[in-house]
């Protein structure tokens, strides 16, 4: 069904979310501190503490060659590819299919010492923002995770610690068409990839601990994924 119990809710999180990332990281005096930088891709965050538990908001910008937002968005989006790109993923159960582009999904992290292991639930919704209004408008491929509740699986009835977060995938390709109207080959194409996330840990885990479980976590992740769905799509055809 178009419109199923989580739509409100999705509908709601995904416009603010698509919104909030394409607010740019804006000059330095903005709050957000760059802290990892590879090549094309720029990682910046924000010191923010709530109930003295860190939830630094990250942001990170990556341009990619030769691939597009739809094929990011859909590697990220189904559950089949994720145990090959996502390392710190102990468990991974799709508790519910909604619809074709929305789904639940249970997931359990590994355990990062000294602190104790974190599982997730959260809605996943994919969805294409055409630019058929304004030509010129951006063509935006889009993923939002965001944590909810399932009353088969209460927060922190087992071993694990429940952690919330808000996930924004947001994609733009970027097509050069070949000077002489050849057909639009992949050295034509490139995705600019905004990556959101917003991660309250649950329970308490040392400040330092998390700052550095970050630093060094979200850079591989988003390299790792990224080199993932290229390598995944060099020999297919494109995906606009
Ligand atoms: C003491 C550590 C507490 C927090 C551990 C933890 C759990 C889940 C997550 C997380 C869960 C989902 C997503 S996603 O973007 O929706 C993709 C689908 O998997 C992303 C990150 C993060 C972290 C923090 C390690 C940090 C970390 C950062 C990037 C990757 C892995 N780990």
């Amino acid at each position: 069904a178009s419109h199923h119990r989580l739509w409100s809710e999705i509908d709601n999180v995904v416009k603010q979310q698509v919104a909030w990332a394409r607010l740019g990281v804006g000059e330095s005096g903005t709050g957000w501190q760059l802290f990892a930088e590879d090549g094309e891709m720029r990682m910046y965050r924000r010191e923010e503490e709530v109930d003295g538990m860190v939830v630094d908001p990250l942001k990170a910008v990556h341009i990619v060659k030769g691939i597009t937002g739809h094929e990011v968005c859909h590697y990220f989006f189904s559950p089949q590819y994720r145990y090959d790109w996502e390392t710190t993923l102990e468990q991974m159960t799709v508790l519910e299919t909604i619809s074709e582009d929305t789904c639940l999904f249970l997931q359990t992290h590994k355990r990062i010492w000294p602190a104790s292991q974190r599982d997730v639930i959260f809605w996943s919704h994919l969805r294409h923002l055409p630019n058929d209004q304004d030509r010129d408008g951006p063509d935006i491929w889009t993923v939002v995770n965001h944590s909810t509740e399932h009353k088969d699986y209460p927060a922190n009835a087992g071993k694990c610690v429940r952690i919330y977060l808000t996930v924004c995938m947001l994609c733009q390709t970027r097509v050069n068409p070949p000077k002489d109207g050849a057909p639009i080959s992949r050295d034509d194409i490139s995705c600019k990839i905004t990556y959101c996330s917003v991660v309250n840990p649950g329970g308490w885990a040392p400040a330092s601990v998390l700052r550095a479980v970050y630093k060094r976590e979200y850079p591989k992740f988003l390299k790792r994924f990224t080199a993932y769905v290229t390598n995944q799509t060099k020999d297919k055809s494109i995906m606009f």
